[in-house]
């Protein structure tokens, strides 16, 4: 059954396409352009063959996903900050991954958390939205212009200036100072190739019960893909490995966006 056409939870005009875009799982990351026709088109004509049965799946898949992307409902704040991050040729958090990173801050009742790929502030407003009201938010990105942006954000959000510390420079020479297990969540959304280092310094930076959040861990499905891949996938699937055997880690990686890998440290 498809679900329910939610009128009132229907996507803000900015959101929603002025290009066509096909919620497949990776939210609003996935163009299709007007002729149709794109992997997840459904073609209603085709209904009882297996084409057509494969094709209603997957209609009822995007229907799903564009609820949940709406089921947000993401303010005015966050519609501009996603519209100067779509300008910038970023590709911020999905409204539902965000609203699960948004979950995860009020779950462990986030007082620090620590992002890495501040971009224009997008995931950064669904933290704090989630932190508690005196916590405050690390975040690195090398870029000071996207960071003016986020600063921006979080302003137009009302959230007071000493909620966020925003830090311009590569990651990796940052991360190295900030406090040894001061922070309950670590959001990682910049470098593929230096997931591993980061996953290294999240270790570090974690309290234990604390939780690391890698976006993008599913690369569009390439890293799932057969055949030669990127050496970024390939970091990917060996960042997967690691959280997977690691006996300090308690993982789920959820289908959300473009794939969440979520964890527990012990
Ligand atoms: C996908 S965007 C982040 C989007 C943001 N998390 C959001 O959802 O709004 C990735 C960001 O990582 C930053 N970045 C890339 N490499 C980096 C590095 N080595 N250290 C810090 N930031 C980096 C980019 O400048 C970019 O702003």
């Amino acid at each position: 059954m498809l679900p329910p056409s939610p009128p009132r939870l229907s996507p803000h005009p900015s959101n929603a396409a002025s290009r066509r875009q096909v919620p497949d799982g990776s939210g609003y990351s996935h163009d299709e352009d007007a002729s149709g026709g794109g992997a997840g088109h459904a073609d209603a004509g085709a209904s009882g063959s297996g084409r057509g049965r494969e094709a209603a799946i997957t209609s009822i898949g995007q229907a799903s996903w564009a609820l949940a992307d709406a089921y947000v409902a993401e303010d005015e704040a966050l519609l501009r900050a996603r519209d100067r991050a779509r300008e910038a040729g970023l590709r911020p958090v999905t409204p539902t991954a965000g609203s699960v990173l948004r979950l995860l801050a009020a779950s462990v009742g986030a007082k620090a958390v620590a992002e890495i790929g501040t971009g224009t502030g997008v995931s950064g407003i669904h933290l704090l939205n989630g932190m508690r009201p005196d916590g405050v938010l690390t975040t690195v990105d090398t870029e000071p212009e996207y960071q003016q942006a986020a600063r921006q954000a979080f302003r137009a959000s009302g959230f007071a200036v000493n909620r966020a510390r925003l830090i311009p420079g590569p990651a990796l020479d940052v991360l190295p100072r900030l406090a040894d297990s001061g922070y309950d969540l670590v959001f990682c959304d910049a470098d593929r190739l230096e997931v591993l280092e980061y996953l290294a310094e999240s270790l570090r930076l974690l309290r234990p019960g604390g939780l690391v959040v890698f976006a993008g861990v599913l690369a569009n499905g390439r890293t799932v893909g057969t055949g030669p891949q990127p050496t970024e996938v390939l970091r990917l699937r060996e960042l997967l490995r690691e959280v997977h055997e690691s006996d300090v880690l308690v993982p789920s990686l959820l289908p959300v966006g473009d794939g969440l890998l979520c964890a527990a440290k012990r």
